[in-house]
């Protein structure tokens, strides 16, 4: 199955000179939603993760069954005011955009691996947040998995530390 064929590319959203990739024709076709799950979540049993975390809220979509298929535990990462519990915080740039986002201070216990889901890399500053966030609680980031790869963006040169894995790229 090409999963390209299935994202749909909108010009001009959500301001001029963005080429916005449209995930949500991928996920609206149950075979493909499927398939990029299961590749996924391959990819994190071979990281051997004991959790997934996954940035809201496209991240969700993806993160949240990749840790069902896998049994283990999802973790949201959530934008800014949203979480009830204690939280720890990380302010960051976006492609488009500035947002700070925020973990539970015990979600994750010191030493568990995690990996990241997330539906898109763009220039990693969301990831990059997100591992500081896992790593300020002790946990291992084990991988970053997505669905997308904007590599005209580089955000792979600011991940040079960790397991990236991507299923389409553009
Ligand atoms: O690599 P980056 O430059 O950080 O960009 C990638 C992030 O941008 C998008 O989320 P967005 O913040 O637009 O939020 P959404 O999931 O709520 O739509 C996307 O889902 C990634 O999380
Ligand atoms: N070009 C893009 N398309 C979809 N989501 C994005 N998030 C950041 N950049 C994006």
């Amino acid at each position: 199955m090409n999963l390209k064929d299935k994202i749909r590319v909108i010009s001009d959203f959500p301001e001029p000179g963005i080429r916005f990739k449209d995930i949500t024709t991928l996920l609206q076709d149950g075979a493909a939603f499927r398939s990029a799950i299961d590749q996924m979540a391959a990819f994190a049993r071979q990281q051997n993760a004991d959790l997934i975390a996954g940035p809201e809220a496209r991240g969700f979509v993806l993160a949240a069954p990749v840790a069902y298929s896998m049994g283990v535990g999802f973790i949201p990462i959530r934008k800014s005011g949203k979480l009830p519990g204690e939280t720890v915080s990380v302010s960051y740039q976006l492609e488009y955009g500035k947002d700070k986002l925020e973990i539970h201070r015990d979600a994750i216990q010191p030493g568990q691996r995690v990996v990241i889901a997330d539906d898109l890399l763009a220039t990693g500053g969301t990831v990059s947040s997100t591992i500081k966030l896992v790593e300020e609680l002790g946990g291992i980031v084990a991988g970053l998995a997505f669905m997308i790869e904007l590599t005209y963006l580089s955000g792979r040169e600011k991940l040079k530390n960790y397991e990236v894995f991507s299923l389409v790229q553009y």
